[in-house]
């Protein structure tokens, strides 16, 4: 079969990860016989640089194009970088909401398990793991909340103040809570729902809606928790979750939480989906300014990204396993980046993480 795939190499790391996630979607088009074409898109700082804005028209119409599209990271270190000079709504990061939005991408899922081989990167105690890890997604909305509310900064009286709205509606909590109640279907049939309920009157709406929908589930059960609890349940005993449904900004704060509990952030992929089979793909994880162009930096969460947009946008469910499960065989054979690497196991930069990943796909 033949697929188009949209490329954001992005900044900092991003070009040396998706690089080698593109390694291993070559061995997928060798093994299974499929040709994938690529067509790169530029966002973020890159495209500042190329066109003096974070994202333009070109590429959200070239994204829409494609059947998918696979993503490093963008972003730079806001002490440094120029781009940092430029007004906010200029900036990388003004670039990756737009897109999110501009796709309609609303439903962004991570998930966060422990592979058996990473319990020494694992920072819990082994009596708090147990013998079977956890297992757990964070469905968390991308496209309403805080980081797409009105903002402003003012002189109120001779003081600055500045304001960022927080405002949901209840379509928009109805369609990712469906989404979460789908997935937990398909997996322990537990969905947790995140929020400030005790302060906030969009954390209200959130559990009004979310109950509602509950009723279309009867078979799967749903509970409540504050953020500051689950931020501490989290690593008291992860065990506890399978589907975490939350906000835009509790969903990120708390994804970069569970993805340290896997080991490293370098391990979190993640999926960004409309209504529809499109998504793009991205490790949960930022640019990171202070290991880039070191070689040093972890593949993996952007490689399985790539087997999610397998999976999820061009239906190759044997061909995401084929990826998973060389990620897996990496890791039993120790091999380590560095923010996984313990004593006994084989240190491994990035490109040689990229190049046993696509070995194991090929068989
Ligand atoms: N989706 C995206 O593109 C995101 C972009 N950002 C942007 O990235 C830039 C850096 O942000 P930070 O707060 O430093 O977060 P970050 O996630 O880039 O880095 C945090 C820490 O994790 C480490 N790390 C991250 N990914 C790693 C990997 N694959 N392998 C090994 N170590 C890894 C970094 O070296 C750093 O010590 C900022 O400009 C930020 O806005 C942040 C988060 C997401
Ligand atoms: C620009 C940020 C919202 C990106 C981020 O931290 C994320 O999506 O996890
Ligand atoms: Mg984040």
């Amino acid at each position: 079969m033949e697929y188009k795939i949209g490329l954001i190499h992005g900044d900092g790391i991003g070009p040396e990860i998706v690089n080698e996630a593109k390694k291993v979607l070559d061995s997928v088009c060798e093994k299974y016989g499929h040709t994938f074409t690529y067509e790169n898109l530029l966002l973020g700082g890159a495209s500042i640089d190329a066109t003096g804005l974070p994202l333009t028209e070109e590429t959200v119409e070239k994204a829409k194009s494609c059947d998918a599209v696979l993503m490093g990271s963008i972003g730079g270190d806001a002490k440094t970088s120029p781009w940092y000079k430029l007004e906010p709504s200029k900036r990388p990061e003004a670039g990756l909401l737009g897109i999110r939005k501009a796709l309609g991408l609303f439903a962004n899922l991570r998930p966060a398990y422990l592979y058996n081989e990473l319990r020494a990167a694992c920072p819990l105690r082994d009596d708090i793991i147990g013998d079977q890890g956890f297992n757990l997604i964070i469905v968390r909305e991308l496209t309403g909340g805080l980081y797409f509310g009105e903002r402003k900064t003012e002189e109120v009286n001779g003081v600055t103040t500045a304001v960022d709205t927080l405002s949901y509606n209840e379509n928009e909590i109805r369609r990712i809570a469906r989404r979460a109640f789908e997935i937990a279907r398909k997996r322990r049939k537990k969905v947790t729902e995140v929020d400030k309920a005790n302060v906030l009157d969009s954390s209200r709406l959130w559990r009004k809606v979310t109950a509602e929908v509950a009723k279309e589930y009867p078979d799967v059960e749903l509970e409540n928790m504050l953020v500051d609890n689950c931020a501490m349940q989290l690593v008291r005993d992860p065990k506890q979750f399978d589907v975490i449904l939350t906000e835009n900004m509790f969903g990120d704060i708390l994804s970069d939480e569970a993805s340290m509990v896997t080991g490293s952030i370098g391990m979190l992929s993640s999926a960004s989906l409309n209504e529809s089979s499109f998504g793009l793909y991205e490790p949960s994880h930022g640019s990171a300014p202070d290991i880039t162009g070191k070689n040093i930096a972890n593949p993996i969460a952007t490689i399985l990204s790539a087997a999610m947009m397998l999976r999820y946008s061009l239906n190759l469910d044997q061909e995401a396993d084929a990826v998973e499960a060389a990620v897996q065989k990496a890791l039993s054979d120790g091999f380590r980046t560095a923010d996984i690497y313990s004593e006994g196991m084989k240190k491994t930069s990035t490109t040689e993480m990229g190049d046993v990943i696509a070995e194991n796909v090929r068989g």
